[in-house]
C-alpha cells in the first residue's frame, strides 16, 4: 500500500470516529456531560461557598437552612439537566415569592455559580450549556 492510499485511510478512519464521539456527546444528557452527580455536587458546593463570601447575595442567604438548601440545590441542578434525581423541594415561585429578587442580582447569583463551575473545572461550552437551563427558570425567580 502506498504512502497515499495509507493517508487516506488513516483520515477516513479518524473521521468515522469523530463522528462518532460527537453524536454521543450529541446524545449524552448535560448533566452527563458535566461529570454527573460529584461534578454536580462539587459545583453546588462552590456554589454555597461563593454565596457565603458576596455580601449582597448573602443578605437573602442570612436565615437559610444551608443543609437543606445544599440537598435540594443537588437535586434540582440534577433533574433540570437531565440527570435521573428527583427534585423534592418547593416550587421555584413559592421558594423566591417575598425575595423581591431584581435582575441585577439574579445576574450576580448566575455569576457566582459561573466561579463555582470554573472551579470545578467544568468545560465552557458545557457551562454554557447548564447557563442555558438555569436562564430558563429565571422568570419563575425574579421580582415576586
Ligand atoms: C439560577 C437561578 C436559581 C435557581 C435554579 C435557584 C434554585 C433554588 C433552589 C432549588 C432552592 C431550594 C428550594 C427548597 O428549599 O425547597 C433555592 C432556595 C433559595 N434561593 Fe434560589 N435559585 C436561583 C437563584 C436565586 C437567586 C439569584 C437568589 C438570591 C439572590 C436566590 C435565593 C434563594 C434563597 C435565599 C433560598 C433559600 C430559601 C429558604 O431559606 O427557604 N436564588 N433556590
Amino acid at each position: 500500500m502506498n504512502a497515499i492510499k495509507l493517508l487516506l485511510m488513516l483520515f477516513l478512519i479518524s473521521l468515522i470516529f469523530g463522528t462518532i464521539a460527537c453524536v454521543s456527546h450529541a446524545q449524552q444528557s448535560v448533566y452527563a456531560q458535566m461529570g454527573g452527580q460529584p461534578k454536580v455536587e462539587e459545583v453546588v458546593e462552590n456554589f454555597i461557598e461563593e454565596i457565603e463570601f458576596d455580601r449582597v447575595i448573602f443578605e437573602y442567604f442570612k436565615d437559610t437552612d444551608v443543609d437543606r438548601f445544599r440537598e435540594k440545590l443537588i437535586e434540582h441542578v440534577c433533574y433540570l439537566t437531565g440527570g435521573q434525581c428527583e427534585y423534592t423541594g418547593d416550587a421555584m415561585v413559592r421558594v423566591h415569592a417575598g425575595m423581591d429578587i431584581t435582575e441585577t442580582d439574579f445576574n450576580r447569583g448566575v455569576d457566582l455559580f459561573i466561579n463555582a463551575m470554573n472551579k470545578a473545572q467544568i468545560p465552557h461550552p458545557i457551562q454554557n450549556k447548564v447557563l442555558a437551563i438555569l436562564a430558563k427558570t429565571r422568570k419563575e425567580i425574579i421580582y415576586l
